[in-house]
Protein backbone atom coordinates (compact mmCIF):
# COMPACT_ATOMS: atom_id res chain seq x y z
CA UNK A 1 0.00 0.00 0.00
CA UNK A 2 1.13 3.53 -0.74
CA UNK A 3 2.09 5.33 2.82
CA UNK A 4 0.72 8.76 3.81
CA UNK A 5 2.25 10.35 6.20
CA UNK A 6 0.22 12.39 9.01
CA UNK A 7 1.76 14.96 11.38
CA UNK A 8 -0.34 15.87 13.80
CA UNK A 9 -0.09 17.18 17.24
CA UNK A 10 -2.77 15.30 19.03
CA UNK A 11 -1.60 13.19 22.59
CA UNK A 12 -3.22 11.84 25.25
CA UNK A 13 -7.29 10.78 24.41
CA UNK A 14 -7.09 13.48 21.46
CA UNK A 15 -3.94 11.16 19.96
CA UNK A 16 -5.77 8.07 20.46
CA UNK A 17 -9.07 8.95 18.75
CA UNK A 18 -7.00 10.55 15.92
CA UNK A 19 -5.14 7.30 15.92
CA UNK A 20 -8.61 5.39 15.55
CA UNK A 21 -9.62 7.30 12.88
CA UNK A 22 -6.17 6.60 10.54
CA UNK A 23 -6.96 2.84 11.30
CA UNK A 24 -10.33 2.75 10.42
CA UNK A 25 -9.80 4.22 7.03
CA UNK A 26 -6.89 2.07 6.75
CA UNK A 27 -9.24 -0.96 7.38
CA UNK A 28 -11.73 -0.07 4.11
CA UNK A 29 -9.37 -0.18 1.96
CA UNK A 30 -5.78 -2.03 1.25
CA UNK A 31 -4.26 0.88 -1.38
CA UNK A 32 -3.14 3.53 0.95
CA UNK A 33 -2.13 3.41 4.44
CA UNK A 34 -2.34 6.75 6.46
CA UNK A 35 0.50 7.04 9.26
CA UNK A 36 0.08 9.24 11.86
CA UNK A 37 2.79 11.01 13.47
CA UNK A 38 2.47 12.89 16.62
CA UNK A 39 4.93 16.25 15.91
CA UNK A 40 4.51 17.71 19.64
CA UNK A 41 2.41 20.73 20.05
CA UNK A 42 1.30 22.53 17.46
CA UNK A 43 3.71 25.14 17.16
CA UNK A 44 6.11 22.87 16.63
CA UNK A 45 4.43 20.64 14.22
CA UNK A 46 3.82 23.58 12.06
CA UNK A 47 7.60 25.04 12.46
CA UNK A 48 8.45 20.96 11.96
CA UNK A 49 6.75 21.02 8.91
CA UNK A 50 7.82 24.01 7.47
CA UNK A 51 11.70 22.91 8.58
CA UNK A 52 10.73 19.36 6.76
CA UNK A 53 9.04 20.70 3.70
CA UNK A 54 12.16 23.23 3.23
CA UNK A 55 14.64 19.67 3.18
CA UNK A 56 12.27 17.88 1.32
CA UNK A 57 11.52 15.29 4.16
CA UNK A 58 7.47 16.86 4.45
CA UNK A 59 4.74 14.69 4.86
CA UNK A 60 1.92 14.99 2.88
CA UNK A 61 -0.82 16.08 5.70
CA UNK A 62 0.06 18.13 8.73
CA UNK A 63 -2.39 19.07 11.11
CA UNK A 64 -1.76 23.43 11.66
CA UNK A 65 -3.72 25.03 14.75
CA UNK A 66 -5.98 27.87 13.27
CA UNK A 67 -3.38 30.85 14.38
CA UNK A 68 -1.63 29.01 11.84
CA UNK A 69 -3.51 30.16 8.64
CA UNK A 70 -2.30 33.25 7.85
CA UNK A 71 0.92 31.34 7.12
CA UNK A 72 0.36 28.77 5.42
CA UNK A 73 -2.13 30.96 3.29
CA UNK A 74 0.80 32.95 2.28
CA UNK A 75 3.31 29.26 1.57
CA UNK A 76 1.37 29.36 -2.20
CA UNK A 77 3.79 27.36 -3.69
CA UNK A 78 4.34 24.91 -0.21
CA UNK A 79 0.22 24.46 -0.06
CA UNK A 80 -1.80 22.06 -2.43
CA UNK A 81 -5.06 23.65 -1.82
CA UNK A 82 -8.10 20.97 -0.84
CA UNK A 83 -10.68 21.92 -3.16
CA UNK A 84 -8.13 21.86 -6.01
CA UNK A 85 -6.40 18.76 -4.66
CA UNK A 86 -10.25 17.01 -4.07
CA UNK A 87 -11.37 17.96 -7.60
CA UNK A 88 -8.06 17.00 -9.49
CA UNK A 89 -8.71 13.09 -7.39
CA UNK A 90 -12.56 13.31 -8.53
CA UNK A 91 -13.80 12.93 -4.84
CA UNK A 92 -17.05 15.10 -3.36
CA UNK A 93 -16.30 18.02 -2.03
CA UNK A 94 -18.87 20.35 -0.77
CA UNK A 95 -17.48 23.39 1.39
CA UNK A 96 -21.27 24.68 1.98
CA UNK A 97 -21.90 21.11 3.90
CA UNK A 98 -19.47 22.52 6.92
CA UNK A 99 -20.28 24.97 9.52
CA UNK A 100 -19.87 28.85 7.70
CA UNK A 101 -18.37 29.73 10.97
CA UNK A 102 -15.80 27.36 10.11
CA UNK A 103 -15.57 27.50 6.53
CA UNK A 104 -14.71 31.14 6.72
CA UNK A 105 -11.78 31.17 8.62
CA UNK A 106 -10.10 28.50 5.90
CA UNK A 107 -11.84 29.81 2.91
CA UNK A 108 -9.92 32.62 0.31
CA UNK A 109 -11.07 35.45 -1.33
CA UNK A 110 -12.07 33.68 -4.22
CA UNK A 111 -14.08 31.68 -1.91
CA UNK A 112 -12.17 28.21 -2.34
CA UNK A 113 -11.44 26.55 0.53
CA UNK A 114 -7.47 25.49 1.43
CA UNK A 115 -7.31 23.44 4.23
CA UNK A 116 -9.45 20.55 5.57
CA UNK A 117 -11.45 21.39 8.43
CA UNK A 118 -10.93 18.40 10.97
CA UNK A 119 -10.68 19.81 14.30
CA UNK A 120 -12.18 23.09 15.26
CA UNK A 121 -13.24 23.46 19.02
CA UNK A 122 -13.83 26.88 20.44
CA UNK A 123 -13.40 27.93 24.53
CA UNK A 124 -15.92 27.16 26.89
CA UNK A 125 -16.46 26.91 30.88
CA UNK A 126 -15.51 23.69 33.10
CA UNK A 127 -16.99 23.57 36.19
CA UNK A 128 -15.97 20.63 38.87
CA UNK A 129 -20.00 19.94 40.58
CA UNK A 130 -18.54 18.16 43.32
CA UNK A 131 -16.93 21.13 44.27
CA UNK A 132 -19.66 23.27 43.79
CA UNK A 133 -22.14 21.37 45.80
CA UNK A 134 -19.18 20.79 48.60
CA UNK A 135 -19.48 25.09 48.55
CA UNK A 136 -22.88 25.09 48.89
CA UNK A 137 -23.32 26.18 45.09
CA UNK A 138 -26.13 24.68 42.64
CA UNK A 139 -23.71 22.18 40.59
CA UNK A 140 -26.47 22.55 37.54
CA UNK A 141 -25.99 26.46 36.88
CA UNK A 142 -22.30 27.31 36.22
CA UNK A 143 -21.56 31.48 36.83
CA UNK A 144 -22.86 33.75 33.78
CA UNK A 145 -21.11 36.78 34.08
CA UNK A 146 -17.54 37.42 35.51
CA UNK A 147 -18.62 39.40 38.82
CA UNK A 148 -20.77 35.64 38.75
CA UNK A 149 -17.19 34.13 38.72
CA UNK A 150 -15.43 35.99 41.10
CA UNK A 151 -18.49 35.19 43.69
CA UNK A 152 -18.52 31.81 43.09
CA UNK A 153 -14.80 31.47 43.70
CA UNK A 154 -14.78 32.67 47.09
CA UNK A 155 -17.16 30.77 48.20
CA UNK A 156 -15.43 27.70 46.53
CA UNK A 157 -12.37 29.25 48.50
CA UNK A 158 -14.15 29.76 52.01
CA UNK A 159 -15.06 26.12 51.65
CA UNK A 160 -11.68 25.18 50.79
CA UNK A 161 -10.69 25.07 47.60
CA UNK A 162 -7.39 26.92 46.66
CA UNK A 163 -8.55 28.46 43.74
CA UNK A 164 -11.13 29.49 41.70
CA UNK A 165 -10.98 29.45 38.04
CA UNK A 166 -7.96 28.91 35.76
CA UNK A 167 -7.97 28.98 31.78
CA UNK A 168 -6.25 27.10 28.99
CA UNK A 169 -4.72 29.12 26.08
CA UNK A 170 -4.55 32.45 27.49
CA UNK A 171 -4.93 34.55 24.45
CA UNK A 172 -7.46 32.62 22.65
CA UNK A 173 -9.31 33.05 25.70
CA UNK A 174 -8.68 36.23 27.44
CA UNK A 175 -8.29 38.12 24.49
CA UNK A 176 -9.31 36.82 21.14
CA UNK A 177 -12.56 34.91 21.86
CA UNK A 178 -13.20 37.35 24.98
CA UNK A 179 -13.45 40.28 22.27
CA UNK A 180 -15.90 38.62 19.82
CA UNK A 181 -17.89 37.38 22.97
CA UNK A 182 -18.56 41.22 23.49
CA UNK A 183 -18.69 42.33 19.81
CA UNK A 184 -15.48 44.52 20.34
CA UNK A 185 -12.71 44.18 17.51
CA UNK A 186 -9.16 43.11 17.78
CA UNK A 187 -8.07 44.48 14.44
CA UNK A 188 -9.09 46.70 11.42
CA UNK A 189 -9.94 44.98 7.90
CA UNK A 190 -12.54 42.85 10.08
CA UNK A 191 -9.64 41.30 12.20
CA UNK A 192 -7.35 40.61 9.33
CA UNK A 193 -10.28 38.58 7.32
CA UNK A 194 -10.21 41.32 5.06
CA UNK A 195 -6.30 41.41 3.76
CA UNK A 196 -2.69 41.42 5.63
CA UNK A 197 -2.59 44.90 5.74
CA UNK A 198 -4.82 44.52 8.82
CA UNK A 199 -3.52 46.48 12.24
CA UNK A 200 -4.51 45.36 15.98
CA UNK A 201 -6.32 46.87 18.14
CA UNK A 202 -6.16 45.02 20.87
CA UNK A 203 -5.23 48.29 23.20
CA UNK A 204 -8.88 48.54 23.80
CA UNK A 205 -10.88 49.31 27.50
CA UNK A 206 -12.68 46.10 26.95
CA UNK A 207 -9.29 43.84 27.02
CA UNK A 208 -7.94 46.45 29.66
CA UNK A 209 -10.60 46.16 32.08
CA UNK A 210 -10.52 42.09 32.11
CA UNK A 211 -6.88 41.59 32.35
CA UNK A 212 -7.02 44.35 35.47
CA UNK A 213 -9.19 41.78 36.76
CA UNK A 214 -7.53 38.97 36.22
CA UNK A 215 -4.67 40.56 37.67
CA UNK A 216 -6.50 41.68 41.00
CA UNK A 217 -8.15 38.45 40.87
CA UNK A 218 -4.31 36.64 40.92
CA UNK A 219 -3.36 38.33 44.16
CA UNK A 220 -6.14 35.82 46.19
CA UNK A 221 -6.30 32.89 43.69
CA UNK A 222 -10.35 33.81 42.94
CA UNK A 223 -7.89 33.11 39.04
CA UNK A 224 -5.00 31.12 39.01
CA UNK A 225 -2.48 31.77 36.16
CA UNK A 226 -1.38 28.42 34.32
CA UNK A 227 0.82 28.78 31.69
CA UNK A 228 0.38 28.84 27.97
CA UNK A 229 -1.72 26.34 25.68
CA UNK A 230 -2.81 23.37 27.97
CA UNK A 231 -0.54 23.96 30.69
CA UNK A 232 -3.21 24.77 33.26
CA UNK A 233 -5.26 21.34 32.95
CA UNK A 234 -3.53 19.95 35.97
CA UNK A 235 -4.60 22.62 38.20
CA UNK A 236 -8.09 21.50 37.29
CA UNK A 237 -7.51 18.15 36.91
CA UNK A 238 -6.44 17.88 40.24
CA UNK A 239 -9.17 20.00 41.82
CA UNK A 240 -7.16 22.83 42.79
CA UNK A 241 -8.95 24.98 40.53
CA UNK A 242 -12.81 24.75 40.94
CA UNK A 243 -13.52 25.78 37.40
CA UNK A 244 -11.72 26.00 34.22
CA UNK A 245 -12.22 27.94 30.80
CA UNK A 246 -10.72 25.86 27.88
CA UNK A 247 -10.90 24.28 24.53
CA UNK A 248 -13.97 21.88 24.06
CA UNK A 249 -11.73 19.42 23.41
CA UNK A 250 -10.70 19.44 26.69
CA UNK A 251 -13.44 17.35 27.24
CA UNK A 252 -11.66 14.30 26.48
CA UNK A 253 -8.76 14.97 28.41
CA UNK A 254 -10.76 16.06 31.80
CA UNK A 255 -13.13 13.11 31.70
CA UNK A 256 -10.01 10.36 31.37
CA UNK A 257 -7.71 12.00 33.69
CA UNK A 258 -10.25 13.78 36.59
CA UNK A 259 -12.56 11.84 38.79
CA UNK A 260 -14.94 14.18 39.66
CA UNK A 261 -18.68 15.18 38.15
CA UNK A 262 -18.35 17.44 35.23
CA UNK A 263 -20.57 20.58 34.11
CA UNK A 264 -20.63 22.98 31.38
CA UNK A 265 -21.16 26.37 30.86
CA UNK A 266 -20.86 28.97 28.72
CA UNK A 267 -17.74 31.91 28.89
CA UNK A 268 -18.58 34.45 31.33
CA UNK A 269 -19.35 38.10 30.07
CA UNK A 270 -18.95 41.20 31.69
CA UNK A 271 -22.69 42.55 32.20
CA UNK A 272 -22.28 45.91 31.62
CA UNK A 273 -21.02 45.12 27.85
CA UNK A 274 -24.10 46.25 25.65
CA UNK A 275 -25.03 43.25 23.07
CA UNK A 276 -22.91 40.77 25.03
CA UNK A 277 -22.39 37.46 24.65
CA UNK A 278 -22.75 37.74 21.27
CA UNK A 279 -20.93 34.70 19.77
CA UNK A 280 -17.77 32.97 20.31
CA UNK A 281 -14.82 32.16 17.54
CA UNK A 282 -13.75 28.67 16.79
CA UNK A 283 -10.02 27.51 17.17
CA UNK A 284 -8.27 23.96 16.99
CA UNK A 285 -6.86 22.72 13.48
CA UNK A 286 -7.17 21.97 9.79
CA UNK A 287 -5.21 19.83 7.77
CA UNK A 288 -3.37 21.00 5.55
CA UNK A 289 -2.03 19.01 2.09
CA UNK A 290 1.79 20.15 1.31
CA UNK A 291 2.81 20.05 -2.12
CA UNK A 292 6.00 17.72 -3.66
CA UNK A 293 4.96 14.28 -2.83
CA UNK A 294 4.58 11.45 -5.40
CA UNK A 295 1.23 11.58 -7.37
CA UNK A 296 -0.34 8.41 -5.61
CA UNK A 297 -0.50 10.08 -2.07
CA UNK A 298 -2.47 12.86 -3.05
CA UNK A 299 -5.67 10.27 -4.49
CA UNK A 300 -4.81 8.82 -1.18
CA UNK A 301 -4.82 11.99 0.44
CA UNK A 302 -8.69 12.60 -1.35
CA UNK A 303 -10.05 9.28 -0.18
CA UNK A 304 -9.06 9.63 3.38
CA UNK A 305 -10.66 13.09 3.53
CA UNK A 306 -13.28 12.08 1.57
CA UNK A 307 -14.02 9.15 4.71
CA UNK A 308 -13.11 12.15 7.18
CA UNK A 309 -16.04 13.77 5.69
CA UNK A 310 -19.01 11.24 6.05
CA UNK A 311 -21.30 12.16 8.78
CA UNK A 312 -21.00 9.40 11.15
CA UNK A 313 -17.34 9.58 11.00
CA UNK A 314 -17.36 13.61 12.03
CA UNK A 315 -20.21 12.67 14.23
CA UNK A 316 -17.76 9.86 16.36
CA UNK A 317 -15.01 12.41 16.44
CA UNK A 318 -17.25 15.22 17.73
CA UNK A 319 -19.20 13.11 20.40
CA UNK A 320 -15.87 12.11 21.90
CA UNK A 321 -13.50 14.36 21.46
CA UNK A 322 -15.17 17.62 22.37
CA UNK A 323 -14.56 19.22 18.87
CA UNK A 324 -17.48 20.82 17.09
CA UNK A 325 -19.74 18.95 14.75
CA UNK A 326 -18.26 20.73 12.26
CA UNK A 327 -20.83 19.55 9.11
CA UNK A 328 -24.44 19.76 9.74
CA UNK A 329 -25.15 16.17 9.27
CA UNK A 330 -22.91 15.65 12.09
CA UNK A 331 -24.68 17.66 14.13
CA UNK A 332 -28.17 16.49 13.18
CA UNK A 333 -27.01 12.98 13.60
CA UNK A 334 -25.60 13.08 16.71
CA UNK A 335 -28.79 14.93 17.75
CA UNK A 336 -30.89 12.22 16.09
CA UNK A 337 -28.62 9.62 17.83
CA UNK A 338 -29.56 11.42 21.39
CA UNK A 339 -26.29 12.30 21.91
CA UNK A 340 -26.82 15.67 24.03
CA UNK A 341 -30.02 14.35 25.29
CA UNK A 342 -27.21 11.78 27.13
CA UNK A 343 -24.83 14.34 27.75
CA UNK A 344 -26.35 17.36 29.09
CA UNK A 345 -24.24 20.18 28.41
CA UNK A 346 -22.00 18.99 25.63
CA UNK A 347 -23.84 21.38 23.06
CA UNK A 348 -22.58 24.63 25.00
CA UNK A 349 -20.40 24.67 22.16
CA UNK A 350 -22.19 24.73 19.56
CA UNK A 351 -24.68 27.24 20.84
CA UNK A 352 -21.91 29.42 21.77
CA UNK A 353 -20.86 29.74 17.76
CA UNK A 354 -24.67 29.93 16.92
CA UNK A 355 -25.95 32.58 19.83
CA UNK A 356 -26.08 35.41 17.09
CA UNK A 357 -25.23 35.75 13.71
CA UNK A 358 -21.59 36.89 13.42
CA UNK A 359 -20.94 40.30 13.23
CA UNK A 360 -17.14 41.92 11.50
CA UNK A 361 -16.15 41.83 14.92
CA UNK A 362 -17.06 37.97 16.11
CA UNK A 363 -16.19 36.19 12.24
CA UNK A 364 -12.65 35.19 13.32
CA UNK A 365 -9.35 36.52 13.29
CA UNK A 366 -6.55 35.78 10.69
CA UNK A 367 -3.31 38.00 10.97
CA UNK A 368 -0.22 37.25 9.79
CA UNK A 369 3.05 35.67 12.06
CA UNK A 370 -0.27 35.43 14.49
CA UNK A 371 2.02 32.41 16.39
CA UNK A 372 4.54 35.11 16.96
CA UNK A 373 2.10 37.76 18.09
CA UNK A 374 -0.01 35.24 20.37
CA UNK A 375 3.80 34.50 22.08
CA UNK A 376 4.16 38.41 22.49
CA UNK A 377 0.19 38.75 23.79
CA UNK A 378 0.81 35.93 26.34
CA UNK A 379 4.21 37.59 27.48
CA UNK A 380 2.61 40.70 28.35
CA UNK A 381 -0.63 39.70 30.01
CA UNK A 382 1.82 37.40 32.72
CA UNK A 383 3.78 40.89 33.21
CA UNK A 384 0.39 42.45 33.80
CA UNK A 385 -0.32 39.25 36.03
CA UNK A 386 3.05 39.16 37.73
CA UNK A 387 1.81 42.92 38.89
CA UNK A 388 5.07 44.02 37.03
CA UNK A 389 2.88 46.34 34.04
CA UNK A 390 -0.38 47.70 34.10
CA UNK A 391 -2.82 45.95 31.83
CA UNK A 392 -3.04 49.54 29.48
CA UNK A 393 0.86 49.74 29.58
CA UNK A 394 0.91 45.45 28.68
CA UNK A 395 -1.79 46.16 26.06
CA UNK A 396 -0.31 49.35 24.28
CA UNK A 397 3.05 47.28 24.11
CA UNK A 398 1.57 43.77 23.24
CA UNK A 399 -0.64 46.61 19.83
CA UNK A 400 3.03 47.73 18.99
CA UNK A 401 4.94 44.88 19.24
CA UNK A 402 2.23 42.71 17.20
CA UNK A 403 2.14 45.47 14.50
CA UNK A 404 5.43 45.16 13.93
CA UNK A 405 5.64 41.81 13.20
CA UNK A 406 2.43 42.42 11.31
CA UNK A 407 4.18 44.65 8.77
CA UNK A 408 6.99 42.50 8.58
CA UNK A 409 4.85 39.68 7.38
CA UNK A 410 2.93 42.04 4.71
CA UNK A 411 6.55 43.50 3.76
CA UNK A 412 7.86 39.23 3.45
CA UNK A 413 4.20 38.58 1.42
CA UNK A 414 3.39 41.14 -1.02
O1 LIG B 1 -7.00 22.73 21.97
P1 LIG B 1 -7.61 23.02 20.63
O2 LIG B 1 -7.24 22.00 19.60
O3 LIG B 1 -9.07 23.16 20.74
O4 LIG B 1 -7.02 24.39 20.13
C1 LIG B 1 -7.11 25.52 20.95
C2 LIG B 1 -6.55 26.75 20.29
O5 LIG B 1 -7.44 27.20 19.32
C3 LIG B 1 -5.24 26.55 19.62
O6 LIG B 1 -4.82 27.73 18.99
Amino acid sequence: ATEIQWWHAMSGPLGEKLEKLAGDFNATQGEYRIVPVFKGTYPETMTGAIAAFRAKQHPAIVQVFEVGTATMMAAKGAVYPTYKLMKDAGEPFDPSAYLPAVTGYYTDTAGNMLSFPFNSSTPILYVNKDLFRKAGLDPDSPPKTWPDMAEAAKKLQAAGVPCGFTTQWPSWVNLENLSAWHNVAIGTRENGLGGFDAALTIDNPLTAKHWAALAEWQKTKIYDYGGRQAKADPKFFSGECAMSIGSSAARAGILANAKFDLGYGMMPYWPEVKGAPQNAIIGGATLWVLTGRPAAEYAGVAKFFTYLSRPEVQAWWHQNTGYLPITKAAYELSRAQGFYEKNPGTDVSIRQMTLNPPTPNSKGLRFGNFVQVRDVIEEELEATLAGQKTPEAALSAAQTRGNALLRAFEKANP
